[in-house]
């Protein structure tokens, strides 16, 4: 087995595991959109120092949490492809992970863009 040697080794590891899941996995693809889009938002509605933290915690929370989930899955299709009770276990969990993230990113988009983006709509009538 290869392990990494150098700080640099294992950067570039990381960096290809996050290339890696960005190429593969069409979900990543979109939270990485629609994180460029929060972020933008983010900006042009001036959120608070606290709002703006919290908006990066729950876009990484949300990315974290695909990639672990498609770790995961990775790990169990090399193990099986067979039809196997307990690949179906650690399959479902790290899905409920990922739901958990998005139901978090969910509430706190709501908390904080939804008042804001009411008033833009209501200045812009
Ligand atoms: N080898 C297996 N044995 C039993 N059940 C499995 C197996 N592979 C997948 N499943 C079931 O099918 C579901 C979907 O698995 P799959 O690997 O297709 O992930 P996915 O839904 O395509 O995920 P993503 O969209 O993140 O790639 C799992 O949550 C699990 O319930």
């Amino acid at each position: 087995m290869k392990k990494a040697r150098t700080l640099s080794e294992s950067f570039y590891y990381a960096i290809s595991g996050i290339l890696y899941a960005f190429r593969t996995q069409r979900n990543i693809k979109i939270h990485f959109a629609t994180a460029l889009l929060v972020i933008l938002m983010s900006y042009l509605l001036k959120l608070s120092t606290l709002e703006i933290l919290t908006v990066f915690m729950t876009i990484t929370i949300v990315l974290v949490t695909e990639m672990i989930n498609t770790a995961i899955e990775t790990v169990v299709d090399m193990y099986t492809q067979e039809y196997h009770p307990l690949a179906a276990v650690a399959k479902n969990v790290a899905a409920g992970a990922v739901l958990i993230s998005a139901i978090n990113a969910i509430v706190v988009g709501y908390i904080v863009f939804y008042k804001r983006i009411l008033m833009l709509l209501s200045l812009s009538k």
